[in-house]
């Protein structure tokens, strides 16, 4: 039996908001209700241990109407992202590209570029601790479906600003349901002339996500990654299988206990790409403190369902190399590493 945990891993689809662990938001509730800083309920039970089921029309409320009301200021920004740090360290992920949409906290005068900056300076901090030996942690800022075109700009903007700072790449995000606004294509086309800034896009998470219509613009911007993929048409697919190259982001349990996909773990598409000879399938959690499954798990997971071998996880996880953003010192740094396991 392969110790998951154990084996050194990397982690490209991780939302920061997503990744708080329960406990954590717990904590910082205690503290934000003993000041009387909060009128929220207590996390545990507005999202009870053991409780994953959270399906597109439940998940994306946890954001806007909860998490966000708890995480508004500075102080909880760096505890909650040290938090998720030693979360992905003690899962044994070396490698971790972190994604998150820059928000303003104005009521403590906190701007999105401070947003950005607290984030990388909570990395950087733990990266100088002894609990942050072995990971590497870079950060990739997302675009939501529902931002306007300012927003989205301004998005791209920290990009470039941050970009070489840690800031390794740009992300669309953001509940399938909200129609995509076609006036994002250009901040997406003005993004992929930035040299050195990667792209990844959530793509064709549900059916109304998934048009051929919807997929062909997000595949015109030229994307070095593809978060889910599932509600795609058979011409798109063929699409995707034909860039070589191409890292797609899987994520087995948020799809499965979202009911994102039907027909549990063993339906998963990851059964359809794992094996495609140019795509390079990167297993990720997604929103590990709302679905509870860690990375290690995954693997698991994957193993269990699919019949991968100690041979077959590790060849797919030194593949997952292929498709990082973050420069060829880190890939030089991770074959060590990995090419050690
Ligand atoms: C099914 N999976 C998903 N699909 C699409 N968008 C997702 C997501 N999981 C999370 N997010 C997006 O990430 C934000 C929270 O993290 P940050 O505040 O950015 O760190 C949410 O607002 C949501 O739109």
């Amino acid at each position: 039996m392969l110790d998951y945990k154990a084996l050194p891993k990397i982690e490209l689809h991780a939302h920061l908001s997503g990744s708080i662990s329960r406990q954590c938001l717990h904590e910082v509730w205690l503290l934000k209700k003993a000041a009387d800083e909060t009128d929220l309920q207590d996390p545990l039970i507005e999202m009870p241990p053991g409780k994953h089921d959270y399906d597109l029309k439940t998940f994306f409320p946890l954001f806007s109407s909860y998490i966000y009301n708890l995480v508004n200021d500075g102080p909880v920004l760096r505890y909650t992202t040290l938090s998720v740090l030693r979360d992905f360290a003690e899962d044994g992920v070396v490698y971790l590209e972190l994604r998150t949409t820059p928000r303003a906290m104005p009521a403590v005068g906190l701007t999105e570029a401070d947003y950005v900056r607290t984030i990388l300076d909570t990395i950087a901090e733990f990266e100088r601790s002894a609990e942050g030996k072995t990971l590497r942690t870079k950060l990739i800022l997302s675009i939501d479906r529902r931002n306007n075109p300012t927003q989205a700009r301004q998005v791209l903007a920290l990009c470039k600003q941050f970009l070489g700072l840690g800031v390794v790449g740009i992300d669309l995000c953001g509940n399938p349901a909200v129609p995509l606004d076609p006036q994002l294509a250009p901040v997406f086309e003005d993004a992929r002339c930035v040299p050195g800034l990667g792209m990844t896009l959530h793509f064709a998470e549900a059916e109304c996500s998934g048009s051929d219509a919807e997929l062909d613009m997000l595949l015109s911007w030229r994307p070095d990654r593809l978060g889910h993929v599932i509600c795609v048409s058979e011409r798109v697919r063929r699409e995707i299988a034909g860039r070589k190259g191409i890292g797609l982001e899987l994520c087995l349990s948020c799809n499965v206990h979202a009911g994102m996909v039907h027909g549990g773990f063993e339906s998963h598409h990851f059964g359809e790409w794992w094996k495609a000879a140019d795509a390079v399938v990167v297993l990720s959690t997604d929103d590990v403190g709302i679905f509870g499954s860690p990375l290690s798990n995954e693997y698991a997971l994957a193993a269990q369902h699919f019949g991968l071998s100690r041979a077959h996880i590790c060849g797919l996880i030194r593949k997952g190399l292929d498709v990082i953003f973050g420069g060829e010192e880190e890939k030089s740094r991770l074959r060590d590493i990995l090419w050690k396991a």
